[in-house]
């Protein structure tokens, strides 16, 4: 397998000794991916902003994984499976290119010994990496379903790769394989994402939801209800959470944050949903950005999604 970069988190957190009944939290279950890891959510954590630089955002994702781990340590165990730490990639030592590279290639090393990728953003160039190691751990589903919850299309056109990239990469890759590109994105704001990008959607014939239809328990329902026919018809899913999909008083932490955003609990109610499936093939969260996390809020949604990603997994 690849060797794992140097990854310095230290699971610790708070331990209730008085307690009795089961008092245990993720920090003491979490234990290092090895080669003697089997079953269960293998972490792993994408320490890169070059995309976000790239795309003229505001750069601190590369820290995002030392925070979300830290969120998580002290969670409560909900019903949670195995739970393994495979470490960082490192985008200070990496090009951006290898680093996407890099998780490609873990992602397949921890399938390889049946454990669920969970990766931890990273800017959402992350996405380019997931789905590439995806495509390698699992050459033989044709049908990936993508479901973002995003606020952006991210299919920009720029010459080299970046965190507004990922889903044309895909798209372009899937097209030179001859295989489906199968894209459904849920939050975009009418107001972040430019008309070509819009004609750019159709053209690919990706499926979308605006945030502002996705504001009341009615359209909730009716937006699940698509999804659920794209989730029947696919051979596996990538969910992929850009966590500017919330409302920036969830979420202030990323790098453009959205005035109006989807309420958590539907963003909660579509990520059970994906998981439900029994689908999901692998899952990430991007954007998280900590040095513009205020109280470390963004931190804490993002942790409670991870979490929720991680028993769904447990579920299958
Ligand atoms: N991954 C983020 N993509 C967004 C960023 C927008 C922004 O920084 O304003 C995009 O390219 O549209
Ligand atoms: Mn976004
Ligand atoms: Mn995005």
């Amino acid at each position: 397998m690849n060797t794992p970069e140097h990854n310095p988190f230290v699971w610790q957190g708070r331990t209730d000794s008085e307690e009795v009944g089961d008092s245990r939290r993720w920090h003491h279950m979490v234990r290092p991916f090895d080669a003697a890891s089997q079953d269960g959510v293998a972490l792993i954590g994408f320490a890169v902003d070059e995309g976000v630089r790239r795309n003229g955002g505001r750069p601190g994702a590369a820290e995002g994984p030392r925070a979300l781990r830290g969120a998580l340590a002290s969670l409560p165990l909900l019903g949670e499976p195995a739970l393994w730490d495979a470490g960082d990639v490192d985008g200070s030592r990496l090009g951006l290119e290898d680093a996407q590279q890099a998780l490609a290639g873990r992602i397949a090393d921890v399938v390889a010994q049946g454990c669920r990728p969970l990766v931890l953003g990273g800017g959402h160039e992350i996405a380019w990496g997931t789905f590439q190691g995806i495509a390698r751990a699992h050459p033989d589903r044709q049908r990936v379903l993508i479901v973002n919850l995003d606020a952006h299309f991210d299919l920009r056109m720029a010459a080299q790769g970046n965190s507004g990239t990922p889903f044309r990469q895909i798209a372009d890759w899937c097209h030179a394989q001859g295989r489906p590109f199968d894209y459904h994105v849920l939050g975009i704001s009418r107001f972040a994402n430019t008309q070509a990008l819009f004609d750019r959607a159709a053209a690919l014939g990706v499926r979308h939801r605006l945030d502002e239809e996705l504001q009341s328990a009615r359209q909730l329902a009716q937006a699940q209800a698509a999804l659920a026919d794209d989730l029947a018809r696919c051979d596996g899913v990538y969910l992929t959470l850009c966590l500017d999909v919330l409302p920036a008083p969830w979420a202030p932490g990323v790098s453009a944050p959205a005035p109006l955003g989807l309420p958590l609990a539907h963003v909660e109610a579509l990520v059970d949903q994906v998981m439900t499936s029994g689908r999901v093939l692998a899952a990430d969260l991007a954007e998280l950005n900590p040095p513009l996390d205020e109280g470390g809020r963004t931190a804490r949604v993002a942790a409670r999604l991870a979490a929720r990603i991680a028993r769904g997994f447990a579920a299958r």
